[in-house]
């Protein structure tokens, strides 16, 4: 199961790894002022249950016949329950940036120690800050507050029962102490949170037990399925995608946009310029940069100017276009950003707007602002020494050739498609794969179930022209970060009245 963040996804796959069925269902995100992004965690509980349903009913899947269930999930969304269990608020999503005091707080409280244990730094997308904002703000609901869950966890916990969380996910939540393998106590001491808020540390691979009789009553799975830890969905999109060496790295376009790469190393500390998390991998980490509003970009894109349209042919429009967008650039920052500009205020910005400009040009500075971003964070890597040999692209932003073929050639590096783009649904379906005991490790499981399927080269005339326009796409930040900041303050003041 992928719960992201526009949908959950279900995939039912064989122990040789083909995708047999694929069932999913949207579900909204609420953003009720500048910086929240809320959902409803029952929401998540229905749409995955119509999905299951829809598997059992439309392609004729025994419930029997599904032996385990994992889990691949929208990471460091905050979900707290009371003492019966019971959802307390909306949960607070990772791209929700309204805890900008918090995170300075945590800073001016811990400072480089902070980013010592957790190898992360506090931004506003990760769970501590929130949950800082919610003692701050909702004290009621603090007070109330028995357990806090992320949003995978808060499903598998609906499905069985049982309280649990992996590793890959409880990095997400900088409370986690990296080096001793631990909920950090130096963390919670410092701003005064019960250990008991947080539910055990489970590995990816584990058996968290097995669906319960209330849900199979209400799913029609069986209680022999059985469960297992699963992981953040960015962990389990690289485990899918089979980036499984530090010459390969991920590009995922979901609603945020992700490059990841593989860490052997628990010693590797970017000082939180990068993320830095446990993997789904027992024993292995990975890194990543990302962008808030990648496929979120195109989205509202689509919705705001071309909203009956259908999604792929408004996509390959920006093919009329040229390289460059006819002169044209677009900054993906429309919820603020995170790498490698950690800025919650930001916003997006069109430059070079041409009375000769279509809608199509349009479309593809789309497309190519969200590659800049992504080189933004390529070009923190090959400055750290980094050599990538493959870029492995994912997400739904991976079902368009021409959005890979761009990657290719603003990345100057080979990129190669998966036969099916589900990389999360695939990789915790592997956990499960590894958790049943079906494989012996992770590497073993990759050699069957992972699948390539398109090569994207890069084109020269291209790759020259790119990255002269990166060069000038690297300007709008620092010449729009003021002025967009005054917009911000402006709309939350006039909300405010
Ligand atoms: N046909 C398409 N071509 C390119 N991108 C698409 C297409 N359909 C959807 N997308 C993009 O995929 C994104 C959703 O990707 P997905 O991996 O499902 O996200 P999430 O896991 O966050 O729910 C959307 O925001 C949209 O921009
Ligand atoms: O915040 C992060 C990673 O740190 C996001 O990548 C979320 O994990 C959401 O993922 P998608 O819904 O875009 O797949």
């Amino acid at each position: 199961m992928d719960l992201g963040t526009s949908a959950v996804k279900v995939s039912a796959v064989t122990q040789s790894g083909e995708i047999i069925a694929q069932e999913g269902m949207d579900f909204p995100l609420n953003q009720p002022k500048p910086g929240y992004a809320e959902q409803n965690p029952n929401d998540w509980v229905n749409a995955t249950t119509v999905a299951i349903v829809k598997l059992i009913l439309n392609d004729s899947l025994k419930p029997e016949q599904i032996r385990g269930i994992s889990y691949s999930g929208q990471m460091h969304g905050l979900v707290l329950l009371d003492e019966d269990n019971k959802v307390l608020r909306p949960a607070m999503l990772w791209n929700d940036t309204r805890s900008t005091k918090q995170r300075e707080e945590i800073m001016a409280k811990m400072g480089d120690r902070f980013v010592e244990i957790t190898h992360n730094q506090p931004l506003e997308g990760f769970t501590l800050p929130k949950l800082l904002w919610v003692k701050e703000n909702q004290p009621e609901i603090f007070a109330k507050a028995k357990t806090m869950l992320l949003p995978k966890d808060y499903l598998r916990f609906r499905m069985t029962g049982k309280l649990a969380i992996d590793y890959s996910d409880a990095t997400g939540t900088v409370m986690l102490d990296v080096d001793k393998q631990e909920w950090s106590q130096e963390i919670l001491d410092a701003f005064d949170i019960p250990a008991s808020l947080c539910p055990p540390l489970v590995r990816s691979i584990d058996n968290t037990g097995n669906i319960d009789e209330w849900y199979s009553m209400y799913s029609g799975l069986s209680t022999d399925t059985v469960t297992f830890g699963g992981g953040a969905d960015n962990a389990c999109g690289a485990v899918g995608a089979g980036i499984d060496s530090p010459s390969k790295v991920l590009s995922s376009i979901g609603t945020s946009g992700v490059i990841l790469k593989y860490e052997p190393q628990k010693e590797t500390n970017y000082n939180g310029v990068l993320q830095y998390e446990d993997h789904a991998i027992p024993d292995a980490y990975y890194s990543m940069g990302v962008t808030l509003a990648a496929g979120f970009s195109l989205s509202w894109f689509k919705k705001t100017f071309a909203e009956k349209e259908d999604f792929t042919e408004v996509v390959d429009s920006a093919a009329k276009s040229t390289v460059g967008a006819n002169g044209l650039l677009f900054a993906p920052y429309i919820v603020g950003e995170r790498a490698p500009y950690a800025d919650a205020d930001v916003r997006g910005s069109f430059i070079g707007i041409d009375g000769i400009h279509k809608r199509y040009d349009f479309v593809r500075a789309v497309l190519e602002g969200i590659i800049f971003s992504f080189r933004d964070i390529l070009d923190i890597y090959e400055k750290e020494g980094a050599k990538f040999d493959t870029v492995v692209s994912i997400g739904g932003g991976a079902k368009s050739p021409l959005w890979q073929q761009i990657q290719a050639n603003i990345f100057n590096t080979k990129v190669v498609s998966l036969q099916n783009e589900q990389g999360p649904g695939l990789g915790a379906a592997m956990l499960a794969a590894v958790g049943l005991g079906w494989f012996e490790n992770m590497q073993e499981c990759t050699k069957v179930f992972v699948k390539f399927k398109d090569v994207f080269l890069p084109e020269e005339d291209d790759v020259v022209k790119y990255q002269k326009l990166h060069d000038i796409y690297k300007q709008i930040y620092p010449s729009t970060k003021q002025i967009t900041h005054e917009l911000v303050a402006y709309r939350r003041e006039n909300e405010e009245q």
